[in-house]
């Protein structure tokens, strides 16, 4: 028996939950070479994601055909932080579905590199909600004059078009939120303004109706500019703002480009959608804050292996 007793009572904790049918899967999260015969012997027909920040430990866990493996990115966060990089990571590569309810075996205790320490806790996440708070928790974070209520509004709308597209299309858009009169200063008209004539009351995005009209909208050419009260002010606007010394990974074009600058000239906040990806993005003083995956996009896998491959080349962020 190599498993540390501490270990086999987490198992056996995670076991009885799957059977209770509490959970649908179990996700570990571990740095240390466990004994991965016993503990599928403890967690017969449970589904087991793994994930390793360590190539070695992948490898090893790759050749193993019981185990499904998530990879993510070798950077040195907390276990917390871990934990929601692979569940969004195992969502939006189909793996788990954004409502399932995971079992999470990992290390809570921050660790050294070089001083890996064996599982000591275990969560119940309700992916739903855990979703939910995440992006809550990090805009809380952002050091910004724009109500949270409208952000939060931008960037729902923002995934269901990065999700949905229109009409069977994928849709890339951005919009721009806040310090309404400097961006339109440093943008010009490239169509007839659509909210034109419409009081504030109905182009206001706390009405779904409004949202719903913003999604076809989204399909024209040119950003959204929306106020910091959550009332659209105008749409297909070329934001003309130099790109210079904007820095962004390979892969990202002018849509991309020009959020960044947007973002970095003003006090602005844009959320960019993807054409390509439908991943959201949102951008302040020209960089990346926060980045949601279009998590149940239909055939995601494609657009994924896009990305994927990106990111091998060391191009996405
Ligand atoms: N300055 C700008 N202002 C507003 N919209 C812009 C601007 N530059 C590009 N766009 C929009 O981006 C589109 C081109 O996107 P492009 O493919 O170059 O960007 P991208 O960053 O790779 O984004 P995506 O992932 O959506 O393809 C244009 O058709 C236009 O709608």
């Amino acid at each position: 028996m190599s498993l540390p007793k501490q270990t086999l009572a987490l198992l056996q904790a995670a076991r009885d939950i799957i059977k209770s049918q509490t959970a649908d899967a179990i996700l570990f999260l571990t740095e240390t070479s466990l004994d991965w015969d016993e503990v599928r012997s403890h967690l017969k027909n449970c589904r087991l994601i793994v994930t390793a920040v360590n190539e070695e430990t992948a490898t090893k866990l790759r050749a193993r055909e019981d185990l499904e493996v998530i990879d993510i990115d070798p950077e040195p966060v907390p276990s917390t932080e871990r934990m929601s990089l692979a569940l969004l990571k195992a969502v939006s590569l189909g793996r788990i579905q954004p409502g399932a309810h995971v079992v999470v075996l990992y290390n809570g205790i921050a660790t050294t590199e070089d001083r890996a320490e064996h599982i000591d806790s275990l969560s119940l996440i309700h992916l739903g909600e855990h979703l939910e708070r995440l992006t809550a928790q990090d805009l809380r974070k952002l050091d910004t004059q724009i109500p949270l209520e409208t952000l939060k509004l931008v960037i729902d709308l923002a995934s269901e078009i990065g999700r949905e597209g229109r009409e069977g299309k994928p849709v890339g858009v951005i919009f721009v939120v806040g310090d309404t009169r400097k961006v339109l200063s440093l943008s010009k008209p490239i169509n007839f303004n659509p909210f034109r004539g419409y009081s504030a009351e109905e182009r206001d995005l706390r009405d779904r109706r409004v949202r719903e009209q913003i999604k076809d909208i989204a399909q024209l050419d040119g950003a959204i500019i929306i106020g910091r009260d959550g009332v659209a002010v105008a749409a297909c606007m070329l934001l003309e703002v130099s790109t210079e010394g904007i820095v962004l990974n390979k892969g990202f074009g002018s849509r991309h480009a020009a959020a960044a600058a947007i973002s970095q000239k003003t006090h602005a906040i844009a959320v960019c959608v993807s054409q390509s990806s439908g991943t959201v993005r949102l951008f302040q003083n020209g960089e990346v804050v926060l980045h949601i995956e279009p998590l149940s996009r239909p055939h995601i896998w494609q657009p994924f292996r896009l990305e994927t491959q990106e990111s091998e080349d060391g191009a996405e962020d």
